[in-house]
């Protein structure tokens, strides 16, 4: 990739007006999507530090246009190539790194960015990293405070250590004697958290009994970064705007047997003061109604004796009695180079890392199936799959997955 790709020059020279014209130091690939548009992506010199930045080239009004950009952006290391998917997003892949940090998905048309097209009244981009490996959707648990939730996230976590990670939330109230930072929750300033709220951190935030609680972007892509199944307790009103997000999750929500038997517990607990128990119950009354509006949450559970409601919680997860604690594979890495050419064949991108000069018929190709993908921006694309592909004697080829 020392040359600007050959797109490059023939696609856009002749449209640019004179002075427009890019000059290309060799890190810069032009994507065409639709019939107006192209989406430049480089790396650039801001401040001294090197980031990838993303320029449009509007050929309807023969305009740049500086898009904001949303989401993780990735570090630039050593040049690298893109390609379009769909018409939606543009899939990038970093060179001279290992696979569990060179794919790159930079969303341009999905549901999400045209979301928050319309929200910002900008043109919008938003970036999202590729995970390879089968992930599963997050878990959102939902329910009063005292019911239980937090009892059975213990429960399933302990269990089944390697397969599930908790999201570990923001929040301004005081920490409670057993509780670390970090672990429980990142205890955090109100002003601190307001201006990360206002920095677009946060997938979801809400007042909650007094305090703000919030899922940061970061929260959700620490767990899905160790290809484990990410569980975000939350309570309706975060349950509420995670549905209304792009993050695809399955919902739960967990009711007390009786009013009565939430208030034992949350005495029990003997965590809040009486005023403040006085106003968790209030609002439970609020949150049990809500628990039940349609289209909200996909299962209800009512923990009652915890060792059943446990069960059931697992059956819904599909974890039945004869599932293990199974080590999910650390996929073998895979590491792509600064040079390498790629291709797409319906949903499957060939990349090919052999240097022409010293060319042999796909000596080292890899096929990176994106048929599965699942989520994206703001957040981790998950579902990716990497096979190496090995040339046969007879021309064609097979492929072995490795991950
Ligand atoms: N099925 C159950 N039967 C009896 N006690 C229970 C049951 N489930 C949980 N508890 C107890 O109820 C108390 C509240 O549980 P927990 O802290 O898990 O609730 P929570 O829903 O996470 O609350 P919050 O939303 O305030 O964090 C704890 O003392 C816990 O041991
Ligand atoms: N909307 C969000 N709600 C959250 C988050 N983290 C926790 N919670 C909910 O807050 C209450 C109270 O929790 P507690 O630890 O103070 O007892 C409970 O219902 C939690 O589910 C969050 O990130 N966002």
């Amino acid at each position: 990739m020392g040359e600007a790709p050959a797109f490059f020059d023939d696609d856009l020279r002749g449209d640019f007006p004179n002075g427009l014209l890019l000059k290309s130091k060799g890190c810069e690939t032009a994507i065409n999507i639709g019939c107006n548009k192209t989406y430049v992506i480089g790396a650039t010199e801001k401040e001294s530090a090197c980031t990838i930045g993303v320029r449009i080239f509007d050929k309807s009004t023969s305009k740049w246009v500086i898009p904001t950009v949303l989401g993780t952006k990735p570090k630039p290391l050593g040049g690298h190539s893109a390609i379009a998917l769909d018409e939606d997003r543009i899939l990038v892949i970093k060179g001279n790194s290992t696979s569990d940090d060179c794919f790159w998905f930079l969303e341009v048309n999905t549901a999400f960015v045209r979301e928050q097209k319309t929200r910002l009244g900008t043109e919008v981009v938003a970036w999202s990293k590729g995970v390879i490996g089968e992930s599963e959707k997050p878990i959102v648990i939902s329910g009063p405070s005292g019911v239980g939730k937090g009892t059975l996230i213990s429960k399933l976590m302990e269990e089944f250590p390697s397969m599930f990670g908790f999201s570990v939330s923001h929040t301004t109230r005081a920490p409670r004697n057993n509780e670390k930072n970090g672990v429980h929750y990142h205890f955090t300033e109100r002003s601190v958290m307001e201006k990360d709220i206002k920095d677009e951190k946060f997938l979801e935030f809400a007042a909650v009994h007094g305090n703000l609680y919030g899922t940061s972007i970061e929260a959700v892509e620490v767990v899905t970064d160790r290809r484990k199944r990410c569980i975000l307790d939350i309570d309706v009103q975060g349950a509420r705007s995670v549905r209304a997000s792009s993050l695809e999750a399955v919902f739960i929500f967990v009711c007390p047997p009786s009013f009565e038997e939430l208030e034992k517990r949350l005495r029990s607990r003997g965590t809040e003061t009486e005023e403040q128990i006085q106003k968790r119950l209030r609002n439970a009354k609020a949150e049990l109604e809500q628990g039940n509006s349609p289209g909200l949450f996909d299962h209800i559970l009512v923990n009652d004796d915890l060792n059943k409601c446990y069960e059931n919680l697992k059956k819904l997860l599909g974890l039945g009695d004869s599932v293990k604690t199974t080590k999910i594979p650390v996929p073998k890495l895979v590491q792509i180079p600064p040079e390498h050419i790629v291709s797409k064949i319906d949903q499957k991108i060939l990349i090919n890392c052999t240097v022409p000069e010293q060319e042999k018929p796909a000596a080292n190709m890899f096929m990176l199936d994106l048929s599965s993908i699942k989520g994206g921006a703001p957040g981790r694309t998950r579902g990716l799959s990497i096979y190496a592909v090995e040339p046969s004697t007879n021309g064609s080829i097979g492929s072995e997955m490795l991950s």
